[in-house]
């Protein structure tokens, strides 16, 4: 599978704050990576750096193997971009700017644009400044993918569409550009969406990759448990392999790692009993590492 990014030891300060701290990341062809993370976590700065907008401080920043702020055509002419802003020329109309987009764009699809132009409704007579936020983002969202990208970057995609137009036709271009091959990172804060929409999906916090993998493997990786002691435990008891507790008294609620047998064990070992178990979802996981540790984990 084709490298597409490469991102390695990337960090960056904005006056005495660190926004990205150490942050590998990478992106092979035809595969969606969901990026999540608190606000101010850093996402938003690591994309910008991918599209030339920012340039690496330290570390380095590779696309299409290239770096995109000394190459920024051999980049742009390949990536579509979402910014979170949304800026868009306020006085043209929305076939204009679709016309406008197009004319920077070889490989720009007219026909794919106007069949999203009928999927959202929107209108394409209508004035940029006179779109509502969820319309602005539509155009945006047309802008940014109908030229066909190998890269499609989303910074909060689904901001500003309500959910029918998130669940029916977001998912179904972010399917579509994987399908053919090509490559999509988004942020975003709805973590429902990103375990809907990702085949991996990275975890910042706080400027730091706390955990980043195949979806499937990151989830597999992490159980719920309920757990009964016989004693009464004021503070959450030590447990090996324990990320996050919640509870008191006999019964805790135990996001953790590694193997449930081992985690039997450690329960036992503190006279407890495991009530019962499941996955975690991908809140509880990310709660728990960002809540807990400092050190990234890899779990593909
Ligand atoms: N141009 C800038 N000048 C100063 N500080 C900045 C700038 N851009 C980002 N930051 C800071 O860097 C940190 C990371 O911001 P970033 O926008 O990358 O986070 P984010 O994960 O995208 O957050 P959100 O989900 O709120 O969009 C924040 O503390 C932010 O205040």
């Amino acid at each position: 599978m084709g490298q597409i990014v490469d991102v390695i030891d990337l960090s960056r300060s904005f006056g005495g704050k660190r926004a990205l701290d150490g942050v590998s990341f990478h992106a092979a062809a035809g595969q969606v990576y969901g990026l999540v993370g608190a606000n101010g976590a850093g996402k938003t700065t690591l994309l910008k750096h991918l599209l030339g907008l920012l340039r690496a401080a330290t570390g380095s920043v590779r696309v299409f193997d290239l770096d995109p702020v000394r190459d920024p055509v051999g980049v742009l002419s390949r990536a579509g971009y979402l910014s979170e802003e949304r800026e868009l020329p306020e006085w043209m109309r929305v076939d204009e700017l679709m016309r406008y987009t197009q004319a920077f764009h070889p490989t720009w699809d007219a026909a794919y644009a106007r069949a999203l132009l009928e999927s959202f409704a929107l209108d394409p007579a209508k004035k940029v400044k006179e779109l509502s936020k969820g319309m602005r983002a539509q155009a945006a969202l047309i802008a940014a993918v109908a030229h066909r990208p190998a890269l499609l970057v989303l910074d909060e995609p689904s901001s500003g569409l309500d959910a029918v137009v998130r669940r029916d036709i977001l998912d179904a271009i972010v399917r579509t550009v994987a399908d053919d091959g090509r490559t999509v990172i988004f942020s975003s804060h709805l973590l429902d969406e990103v375990e809907r929409m990702s085949d991996h999906v990275t975890l910042m916090h706080q400027g730091r990759v706390m955990l980043s993998g195949v979806l499937d493997d990151v989830r597999r990786g992490y159980q719920r448990s309920r757990v009964r002691f016989v004693e009464h435990f004021e503070q959450p008891p030590v447990l090996e392999t324990a990320l996050a507790m919640e509870g008191g008294g006999r019964t805790w609620s135990v996001v953790h790692s590694g193997s449930l047998e081992q985690f039997h064990h450690s329960v036992l070992a503190r006279g407890g009993e495991v009530v019962d178990s499941r996955d975690a979802t991908l809140e509880e996981i990310f709660l728990a590492r960002a809540g807990r540790s400092r050190q990234p984990v890899e779990a593909a």
